[in-house]
């Protein structure tokens, strides 16, 4: 049976809004999260996909207490981490790590990499004596793929790809069970970033890691993930293995994201679906009543979408769970979409992509390529 490492229920995060000479008047809240509950199973990846925005950062950083939750619990290998006090999560912490989107803002430009991999060791006090800690060193370096030189050069003598695995490094050689990766290949050309999700991989395997990785790339999440789960507006819409998801997406607005992928076949291109979402996302701090998708969702009905918000339900017998009240309805075809065009939705900046290029650097198996 599978273990479940990390399990969030109904996490919140609402930003408050503040207003007055001395930013002392709270004026409302901007809820970047509200209301997710998630499971990540130990050794497996959970993807979170989601136009930029929608609150992903928020929940990676929520989940490990680096900003307080609201509301909600965060369960991590039977401890649950919004109630223990400062001491004792400053512990856990080691075996939850995080990497950055822009290795370059998050590593110290003044400290060498041996620096840098010792210092985490000491804040932690693990790793032995100093030679116990440089052998750990140069073993993690390997498991990385630097050379040992690396050791006393500095971030910007690397690549941008070098750097991500400088970053990695300094997550991995604290043994953490959960890394949490926030974009960790949008900042790199497309060959580099298939070698780093390959590297992320490989460390899995050895290490037994379990991660959640937050991209705007499907073809990213796909690859990399077990389940993904796409979010909207501060919460969850649908989750789903990722074959699963990409094969059958149920959910309006994972529809949408999907149609504007192109497909490398052209025949298949042609006669590609896409679904046009009506207006901006709305914000945050005043999401719409109801299914917060309803504003711009074509299958939008005058019932129910407007002052019911949908939860997280199975669809069939598995673990496909989707939030819209008329998911069956729409996928037997029995409701149709007010607009279909010829438009591709979801562009602009933050918006979800896929690259092709990456899909096939990462050679992802059959189904069409995201
Ligand atoms: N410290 C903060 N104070 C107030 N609002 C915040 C704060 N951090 C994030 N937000 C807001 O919360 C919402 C969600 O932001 P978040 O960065 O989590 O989204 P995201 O999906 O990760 O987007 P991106 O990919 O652009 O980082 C946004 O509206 C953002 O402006």
């Amino acid at each position: 049976m599978t273990e479940v490492l990390v399990e969030v229920d109904d996490l919140k995060v609402h930003f408050p809004i503040k207003r007055g000479a001395f930013f002392d008047r709270v004026v409302g809240h901007v809820k970047a999260v509200d209301g997710v509950s998630l499971r990540i199973e130990k050794g497996k990846t959970y993807g979170l996909v989601g136009e930029s925005g929608c609150g992903k950062s928020t929940l990676g950083r929520a989940l490990l207490q680096l900003t307080k939750p609201t509301g909600g619990t965060v369960n991590f290998d039977g401890t649950e981490l919004t109630t223990l006090p400062t001491k004792q999560l400053r512990s856990m912490r080691r075996r939850m790590q995080m990497i950055f989107q822009d290795p370059m803002s998050s590593l110290d430009p003044r400290q060498n990499v041996e620096s840098i991999l010792t210092e985490g060791l000491q804040a932690h006090g693990i790793g032995g004596d100093r030679a116990e800690r440089r052998k750990l060193i140069a073993k993690t370096l390997d498991a990385v793929g630097l050379p040992q030189w690396a050791l006393s050069r500095y971030p910007h003598e690397f690549s941008g790809g070098q750097r991500q695995r400088i970053g990695i490094a300094r997550a991995v050689v604290l043994n953490p069970d959960l890394i949490v990766a926030d974009e960790p290949v949008s900042a790199l050309d497309v060959s580099i970033q298939a070698q780093v999700i390959n590297l992320l991989e490989d460390l899995q395997e050895e290490l037994g890691l379990t991660y959640l990785v937050i991209a705007h790339d499907l073809a990213v999440v796909r690859h990399i993930s077990d389940t993904v789960g796409v979010m909207y507006l501060g919460a969850l819409v649908e989750e789903a293995s990722g074959d699963d998801l990409y094969e059958r997406p149920l959910h309006p607005y994972t529809r949408a994201l999907m149609s504007a992928v192109p497909v490398p076949d052209p025949e298949v291109e042609d006669r590609r679906e896409r679904i046009l979402l009506a207006g901006d996302l709305p914000s945050p701090a005043n999401p719409p009543s109801g299914c917060r998708f309803h504003t711009r969702c074509p299958w939008a009905q005058p019932t129910r979408c407007g002052d019911e918000r949908p939860g997280l339900r199975v669809i069939g017998t598995g673990t496909h769970r989707v939030a819209c009240h008329w998911a069956e309805q729409i996928e037997s075809g029995e409701i149709r979409p007010h607009a279909v065009t010829a438009e591709v939705v979801a562009d602009g900046a933050g918006a979800v992509e896929a690259h092709g290029t990456l899909a096939a650097a990462l050679e992802t198996p059959g189904g069409p390529v995201v």
